[in-house]
């Protein structure tokens, strides 16, 4: 069996109206000034902990643990009903469909925590075209390592994998697993394609079924 993994935001959805919203309010409880969602939106990718870190830098202030818990945990509280601006980039779900017909099992490979995952996903229709799943909040270390690719691998379970995604953790992610990588160029990521592990990429979703095919061919 092959199977294609994916990273959630960047690559299948953009959240950054409700990411930025739910950072809002956190930085207003706080005292704190709001920041852009351009700032927001570059915080993104390697999970919430690190979202809240940058938070806190970027409003000069220093990361304590005391500080750094209070926020994460009000955020959190907020992030997995902050759902109502978040869309799917076009032709995403199309591609998903297109690779479910052609009998490839599908993993989602996230470091957004579980409960905001299924929220959003939920909410957008997407939960059912995933058969295993992996979060920032899982009982491993969070992307870059390998470790959650590896969990979906198991849990799929497949021989064959392609994992898409839009960032350099994702890059990362997929060098470190031994897996080929279709990196999608309408993400968040900063460094330029050339510049970034991958073996593939596309800006159109509808290029993705015939990546898969040569880079994860189907069931024998
Ligand atoms: O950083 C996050 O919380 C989520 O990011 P990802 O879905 O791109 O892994
Ligand atoms: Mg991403």
């Amino acid at each position: 069996m092959s199977g294609v993994v994916f990273d959630l935001d960047g690559t299948l959805i953009d959240a950054t109206l409700d990411i930025h919203a739910c950072a809002t309010e956190m930085l207003e409880a706080e005292g704190l000034a709001p920041l852009s969602p351009e700032t927001i939106q570059g915080f993104v990718g390697n999970g919430l902990g690190k979202l809240i870190t940058h938070c806190i830098e970027a409003s000069g202030l220093e990361d304590s643990p005391a500080r750094h818990k209070r926020m994460y945990d009000r955020f959190h509280a907020r992030y997995e009903t902050a759902v109502e601006h978040t869309v799917v980039f076009p032709g995403a779900v199309d591609a998903l469909e297109a690779l479910k017909a052609e009998g490839y099992r599908l993993g989602l490979c996230t470091n957004k925590p579980e409960g905001p995952t299924h929220g959003v996903l939920r909410h957008l229709g997407l939960e059912r075209y995933f058969d295993a799943f992996a979060y920032g909040d899982g009982p491993y270390p969070r992307k870059p390592d390998p470790a959650p690719v590896r969990h979906i691998i198991d849990q799929l379970p497949v021989r064959r994998v392609l994992y898409v995604g839009d960032s350099e953790v994702d890059a990362a992610t997929a060098q470190a697993a031994k897996v080929p990588m279709a990196l999608y160029t309408r993400g968040f990521r900063k460094t330029p394609v050339e510049e970034l592990y991958h073996d593939a990429h596309f800006d159109d979703w509808s290029e993705l079924p015939a990546i898969a095919a040569r880079l994860a061919p189907r069931p024998e």
